[in-house]
């Protein structure tokens, strides 16, 4: 497993590829976790339709660069099979690459950051900390039918990988969702449910308060016939600053 100093190391490889680029504006950074199978994949194309976030899954970058018949390409085809976490150094070269590419400043990262070595790496060479961290909470059992039935030919959709993915999402990943909990940065969603109900709670956080506000109001306007006036009034006064 990576270590602190692992993620020391990968920083200093990574800045002097890089150079220097501290002058540069920070990009606007959610991440997004959750077990393997809570549906974060799902519900980041959601987000990306309605609130124009490029997202960017770690997992697939992984994919696509053993398609690309990268040089690492064996050692993440192996790490993947087995449900280990990838050193940081490759990946926040992915996540770097692509988010230069994609010409957005507003990122959904999905799956990322995996460990308390991708956590700090990724801080110590972005110097950039997550707006907040958008948590998919889903119990085991349903994680495991969905991966079983996602058909979409995953090398590790096998029910031997699903059990070590599992084991490294609770000994590794949660306690970086519990870091950033302690920061008051984890906006936690119920994803046991069905993908439309998830994406309402979604929705509803990343929905300022004061849309929100705007949305309910033209709703009360709109059925003013049993709604009265001065309720929409009260109701302004108790939900605006
Ligand atoms: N709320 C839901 N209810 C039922 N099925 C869902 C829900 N959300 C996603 N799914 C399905 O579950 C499977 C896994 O979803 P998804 O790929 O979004 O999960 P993920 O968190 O990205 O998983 P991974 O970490 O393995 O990439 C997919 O087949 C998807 O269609
Ligand atoms: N930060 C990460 C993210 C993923 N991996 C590897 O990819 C596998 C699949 O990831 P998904 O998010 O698509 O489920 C994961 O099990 C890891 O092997 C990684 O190493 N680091
Ligand atoms: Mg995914």
């Amino acid at each position: 497993m990576g270590t602190v100093g692992d993620a020391v190391a990968a920083t200093a490889t990574i800045k002097e590829q890089n150079g220097n680029n501290s002058a540069d504006k920070k990009p606007t950074v959610i991440f997004v976790l959750g077990g393997p199978g809570s549906g974060k994949g799902t519900q980041c194309a959601n987000i990306v339709k309605f609130f124009g976030y490029t997202h960017l899954s770690a997992g697939d970058l992984l994919r696509a660069e053993i398609k690309s018949g990268s040089e690492n390409g064996t050692m993440i085809q192996n790490m993947i099979k087995e449900g280990k976490i990838v050193p940081s150094e490759v990946t926040i070269k992915l996540l770097q690459k692509a988010m230069q590419e994609s010409g957005n400043d507003k990122f959904l990262i999905d799956g990322f950051p995996r460990n308390e070595e991708n956590r700090a790496a990724f801080e110590a060479v972005t110097k950039t900390e997550p707006e907040f961290v958008l948590f998919f909470d889903c119990p085991e059992e349903e994680m495991e039918r969905r991966l079983l039935g996602r058909n979409q030919g995953r090398e590790d959709d096998n029910i031997d990988t699903i059990r070590k993915r599992f084991k490294v999402f609770l000994e590794s990943s949660l306690p970086v969702v519990e870091y950033y909990n302690a920061k008051g940065k984890v906006r936690k969603i119920d994803a046991g449910k069905p993908v439309e109900e998830v994406f309402e709670a979604v929705k509803s956080i990343f929905t300022p308060k004061d849309e929100k506000v705007k949305h309910r109001l033209c709703y009360l306007l709109g059925i003013q016939g049993t709604v009265v006036k001065s309720e929409c009034r009260t109701w302004y006064t108790e939900n605006t600053d």
